[in-house]
């Protein structure tokens, strides 16, 4: 008997089957493809509970699968029970991205000062202190984010999105380069900055590093990270088996 896990970000939907606490496959699909994606995950898997994580558009036919196939599912919300202390001012607008990178946090590196960055549509930075307290974090541009937002609010520069870069010089010589440069090194340079204050504050501060840009990103960082490719599905995971564990 598995988990189905169902994380639906801005940018990609993230598929994920668990037994137990360990991962056993995952997929990166397009919100148009998903409902196909657990068609043949549910036809392939033999699926027992599921979680739903959607920080974006509403897919309404996504409660009646489970329904119609009887598998009890948590559509994750702002009064869904945590295994942490939720200590954000305004927790009904909290991510439930964000959510389940805390759960992650307090599951894995439980009574330790943590924080998790997730490098998606947006930088996501959360903190969570010794005594499993979550006390909110940052939201920032991310990767692509950045690319896109130079095209759109200039006359004069390209759209970079998929333009693939590896090492980037100090001095750009060209418009792609200096664009490539501030996007990549520019948000390394922010995620550097913000560690350095956090460790400041919390001397054995753990960082966590996740999300589809964490590779391209975490080989630019001057601070030393764990790179958790998944972390947010194992959070996932974790609220469930802290819901429905029978
Ligand atoms: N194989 C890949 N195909 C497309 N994008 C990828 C791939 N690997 C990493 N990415 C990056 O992942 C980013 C999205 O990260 P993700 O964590 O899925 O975001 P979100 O949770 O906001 O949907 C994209 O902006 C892209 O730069
Ligand atoms: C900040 C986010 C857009 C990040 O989404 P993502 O980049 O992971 O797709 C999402 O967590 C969100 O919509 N948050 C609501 C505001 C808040 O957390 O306070």
């Amino acid at each position: 008997m598995s988990n189905l896990i169902l994380d639906i970000g801005n940018t990609f939907a993230k598929v994920a089957v668990f037994q137990q606490d360990n991962i056993v496959t995952w997929w990166r699909v397009e919100r148009d493809d998903l409902l196909e994606k657990i068609s043949s995950v549910l036809f392939e898997n033999l699926i027992r509970k599921a979680i739903i994580c959607n920080v974006s558009v509403v897919i309404p036919e996504l409660e009646s699968v489970f329904k119609a196939q009887q598998i009890d599912f948590i559509h994750l919300s702002a009064t869904t029970p945590l295994p942490f202390r939720n200590l954000y001012a305004t927790p009904r607008t909290l991510g439930k991205d964000r959510i389940a990178l805390a759960a992650a946090a307090v599951g894995y590196y439980p009574a330790r000062n943590v924080l998790v960055i997730d490098a998606g549509s947006c930088v996501t930075y959360e903190f969570i202190n010794d005594q499993n307290e979550y006390l909110g974090g940052v939201i920032s541009p991310g990767l692509k984010m950045r690319f896109a937002a130079m095209h759109s609010f200039t006359a004069g520069l390209p759209d970079l999105r998929d333009q693939p870069f590896d090492d980037l010089p100090l001095i750009g010589d060209d418009t792609k380069t200096g664009m490539q440069i501030g996007a990549a090194e520019g948000l390394a340079r922010e995620i550097d900055g913000f560690i350095d204050d956090y460790k400041k504050k919390y001397s054995d501060l753990t960082v966590i590093f996740t999300g589809g840009d964490h590779e391209i990103l975490s080989k630019r960082l001057k601070n030393s990270i764990f790179a958790a490719p998944n972390f947010l599905a194992k959070g996932l995971n974790y609220i469930l088996e802290f819901n429905l564990n029978k």
